[in-house]
């Protein structure tokens, strides 16, 4: 699983500027979807082959308006709870303050392990700048300068160094379908793993975990197997649901990150929500193959259902690639046809597509639509084949291929899903510039 990096500090130590700073170059991949919403507390960061999910805590809650922070704001505590590391930033030019002392305390005493960094170090010392920060007692300050991009590479690799090596892992190749049910709070997540196991299934399933887990159930249907993650799980022990835990967007994030499919739910008792756009902001980010499950769709009229639709459409229209069930987890209905669309989305992200093919089906495709040619060089592509999976990644070789439109991209985008018929998954286009010896020639 990815590791997640929590930032904390105090307001305006720079904790936005070094989240940006991680987060530019895969905010990229997504940037002009259409109607994508994205809560910019949580990104996906890498540094070279290791990647790691970062949350931004400023801002979480309002600034305590007097005197100092005496606690630290709640969500925020959650976040730190649930990170794998913690980056406790303070503010090199202000010097130490009481504040910093007090979050200090705070993560001390949470046990997760923290580095603590000085920012705005830029043109200084590093051995004074850090000085007085010892004091904190949480080791070594390092110094950056978040808004130059000192010291931020080193820093990233010190905090990951210690942490388990995901990319093994990642190597490896699926071989049947692991899908999160996710969602914000009461869609009905827990309603439908139940329907999707059957009661006593889950009952003998119903580990007490800690917090931060999530439970995996393998399970077999029509002779076919299946791994659920379930993260609503934990909160489900016998009748009474004591104390709702809050929502976890981390862990949302995590268990989207493990899957290979992931099933986002949705109320159409209620709006589509900001949080919804939100977390499907970051299942598109992510990359991963999904469906939509419309929950709570029995008991609504025509009128409604017509309404919930329209909205859907229009607020969440750069989900277009997936498939959306309209169903009722609690009456067990539209329940298998969901299960078949996980197998369709999960077939779709795992498709072996050959390089002769993907070169017939691009030159046929620059045949029918060339890409718009952007100062002096014509692009040229010459041949495709395939850079990855879960996505489906496509790697276009060829010259001149700088400047491509999005709107190219999204062309050709379109014309592989099509042709390879890849229902439920994203579908990414580089390209590879190839030197082309002849090129300066005449
Ligand atoms: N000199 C200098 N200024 C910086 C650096 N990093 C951030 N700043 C500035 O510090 C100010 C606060 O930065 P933010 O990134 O908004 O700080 P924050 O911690 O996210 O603040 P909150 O959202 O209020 O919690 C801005 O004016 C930044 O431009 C740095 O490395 N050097
Ligand atoms: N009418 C209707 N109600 C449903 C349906 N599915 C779930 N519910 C109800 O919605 C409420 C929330 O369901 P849960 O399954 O606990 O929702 P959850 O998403 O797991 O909620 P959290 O544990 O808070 O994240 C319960 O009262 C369910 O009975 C459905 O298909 N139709």
């Amino acid at each position: 699983m990815k590791p997640t990096v929590v930032l904390v500090g105090r307001p305006n130590v720079g904790k936005s500027t070094l989240f940006n700073r991680l987060t530019r170059s895969r905010d990229a991949i997504v940037a002009d979807m259409p109607g994508l919403t994205r809560d910019r507390h949580y990104g996906h960061g890498r540094v070279g082959d290791k990647p790691y999910l970062v949350v931004d805590t400023g801002g979480f809650e309002p600034v305590v308006k007097e005197g100092i922070l005496h606690e630290m704001a709640k969500q925020t505590l959650q976040a730190v709870d649930e990170a794998d590391v913690v980056v406790f930033i303070v503010d090199g030019r202000t010097g130490l303050t009481a504040q910093d002392k007090v979050i200090a305390d705070k993560l001390r005493r949470s046990g997760r392990s923290v580095h603590l960094v000085v920012n705005k170090a830029e043109g200084m010392n590093r051995g004074s700048v850090t000085a007085e920060f010892h004091e904190l007692g949480l080791g070594e300050p390092v110094a950056i300068s978040a808004s130059h991009g000192e010291g931020v590479r080193e820093l990233m690799e010190l905090v990951l160094a210690d942490l388990p090596d995901v990319t093994e892992e990642e190597g490896k190749k699926p071989t049947h379908p692991k899908f999160a049910i996710v969602g914000r709070p009461n869609v009905g997540k827990s309603t439908l793993v139940n329907s999707i196991l059957g009661e006593e299934r889950v009952i003998a399933f119903d580990l007490p975990g800690t917090t931060r887990d999530s439970i995996y159930i393998d399970f077999e249907r029509s002779g076919k197997q299946y791994t659920i993650i379930d993260t609503a799980g934990i909160r489900r022990r016998g009748k009474v649901k004591e104390a709702i835990e809050k929502f976890s967007v981390i862990k949302t994030l995590q268990s989207a990150e493990d899957a290979n499919v992931v099933v986002l739910v949705l109320d159409a008792q209620q709006e589509i929500s900001d949080q919804d756009a939100g977390i499907a902001g970051f299942i598109l980010e992510s990359g991963r193959a999904l469906v939509v499950a419309v929950n709570k769709w029995d008991g609504l009229d025509d009128y409604r259902r017509d309404r919930i639709k329209h909205d859907l459409d229009r607020k969440l229209k750069f989900l277009g690639f997936a498939k959306f069930h309209f169903i009722s987890a609690l009456h067990g209905k539209g329940v298998g046809a969901l299960l078949q669309s996980i197998d369709e989305a999960y077939s779709a992200a795992m498709a072996n597509l050959s390089t002769p093919k993907l070169t017939r089906v691009l030159l046929a495709a620059v045949q029918k639509q060339a890409p718009p040619r952007k100062g002096p060089v014509r692009p040229k592509m010459r041949y495709a084949h395939q850079g990855g999976m879960n996505p489906p990644i496509v790697v276009v070789h060829g010259s001149g291929l700088d400047e491509i439109p999005e709107s190219y991209v999204r062309y050709l985008e379109h014309t592989f899903v099509e042709v390879f018929k890849l229902q439920g998954t994203p579908l990414r286009v580089q390209f590879k510039q190839s030197h082309n010896p002849f090129a300066d020639k005449g």
